[in-house]
């Protein structure tokens, strides 16, 4: 287990989500801050969007006799008095050390690393409201499964969100169906780590000076290298020495549980587009199922969703994706794969199909609250690649988009997805 040696000062995490990954991660993430009191404060704030919510009849927290069970309740209130959250992760027992807290500012202002972690389409608009609040040495970790798109350009999340926030962020992704987590139950994990290299340690000393551990002494103008390989100069705030440094060793000791093993890279790019990607794919391979051609057409339309995933990280990031990372990875293949096994854009897709329904529908019914990915990232991926004249390169990530908008018929996705040259 890691000991990094005594410091002044411990890590304060926050995580900025709590749907239903947003809170298998929280309970990660307090099981290990409370675990490691030498490196982190135990306490983990958790910004929840607040809501009015009535603790469900099948919940085993019911009790027609309680007030909570009757009355509708802030979400908030439910999750501190119980250590539940009973929307978005019920009948799963969080650490008491998570606080739930409605107020992003309040709970993002001590935080020395802050976990995205919520429906991509909120970000923006929570980086902007987060401004100002946050302490400049603080380092992230996205687990946004999604790729933030403007017109013709395309960008990670967690460059996204560093750029506006003005703070190093990393990601985090893998074959994770969060209730299988919540319940302990074994999988891995990958995250991605690779601040600039002013991040190694240390404050930057004025010319004769000694350091000390302002804000003034840290913060220096860095050369950084984005996913696409630009090198820009970025102005970053080095965490103060007194701090444990938040390197790969100390990322894994944060998220490694012994049902969910971590493996810590340094390719973000490759891990945040197959967290994205595969979505689509999750949403076709529904498809097929929902018109039950059987396991041979799903590992079809996965073959080639893996082949798509590649292409694209080499055509857009080519400079620092590693192809690798599709193939060897959690964050890869075998996010594929339990994606298209049970995934939500999997279940909602095939449901769509067999009920002859939007997908809209089926997500609003189904999921209480719960929002997929795929559909989203389907039209955002395709206006880009619309936007670039290489639609008809990535077939199937095309196909599904236009079989979401009733532009192809789904019973010709063999044929609009036979013989590209994926490689
Ligand atoms: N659920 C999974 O199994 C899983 C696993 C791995 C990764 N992911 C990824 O994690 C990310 C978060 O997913 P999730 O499952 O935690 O979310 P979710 O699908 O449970 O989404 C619901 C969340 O959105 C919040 N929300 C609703 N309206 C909002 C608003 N206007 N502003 C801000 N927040 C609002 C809700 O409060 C709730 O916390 C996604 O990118 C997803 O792809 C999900
Ligand atoms: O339920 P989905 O389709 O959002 O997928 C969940 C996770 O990303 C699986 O790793």
């Amino acid at each position: 287990m890691a000991t990094l040696g005594a410091h002044e000062q411990k890590h304060k995490v926050t995580i900025v989500g709590s749907g239903n990954w947003g809170t298998t991660i929280a309970k990660v993430v307090a099981e290990n801050t409370k675990e490691h009191p030498d490196l982190f404060e135990s306490e983990v704030q958790m910004w929840v969007y607040e809501e009015q919510v009535a603790i469900p009849e099948a919940s085993k927290l019911y009790d027609p006799s309680s007030k909570y069970s009757t009355e509708k309740q802030k979400l908030t209130t439910l999750i501190n008095h119980f250590h539940e959250n009973v929307k978005y992760l019920p009948n799963i027992a969080l650490p008491h050390n998570i606080v739930a807290n409605p107020s992003l500012q309040d709970s993002v202002k001590e935080a020395t690393i802050l976990v995205f972690n919520l429906p991509h389409q909120f970000i923006g608009g929570l980086c902007d409201q987060m401004k100002g609040s946050i302490l400049p040495y603080a380092r992230g970790v996205s687990c946004i499964k999604g790729v933030d798109v403007s017109s013709e350009d395309i960008n990670l999340y967690s460059e996204s969100i560093g750029k506006k926030l003005g703070i190093y962020v990393g990601a985090l992704s893998g074959a994770n169906i969060a209730n299988e987590v919540a319940l302990e139950k074994f999988s891995e994990t990958t995250v991605a780590y690779d601040p600039p290299p002013m991040d190694s340690r240390g404050p930057t000393p004025k010319e004769g000076g000694t350091p000390r551990a302002s804000e003034l002494d840290l913060t220096k103008i860095t050369e950084h290298k984005d996913s696409k390989g630009l090198t820009s100069k970025v102005r970053l705030t080095a965490q103060p020495p007194e701090l444990p440094p938040l390197d790969h060793q100390l990322m894994h000791t944060l998220f490694h549980r012994p049902y969910f093993h971590v493996h810590v890279v340094s390719d973000v790019a490759g891990v945040s587009l197959s967290g994205a990607l595969k979505n689509i794919v999750a949403v076709a391979t529904g498809f097929v199922a929902g018109l039950d051609w059987g396991d041979n057409a799903k590992a079809a339309i996965m073959r080639v969703g893996l082949l798509e995933m590649r292409k694209f990280g080499k055509m857009f990031f080519e400079n620092t994706v590693r192809t690798a990372t599709f193939t060897e990875e959690s964050a890869g293949v075998a996010d594929l794969i339990t994606s298209c096994m049970s995934g939500r854009n999997y279940r909602c897709a095939k449901m769509s199909v067999e009920r002859g329904v939007s997908i809209a529908e089926v997500e609003k019914s189904e999921l209480n609250g719960q929002m997929l990915q795929g559909t989203s990232t389907a039209k955002e991926v395709y206006g880009f690649l619309k936007a670039r004249g290489k639609e008809n390169e990535f077939p199937l990530l095309t196909s599904t988009y236009r079989i979401l908008q009733g532009e192809a018929k789904l019973e010709d996705l063999p044929d609009l997805i036979a013989k590209p040259n994926l490689f």
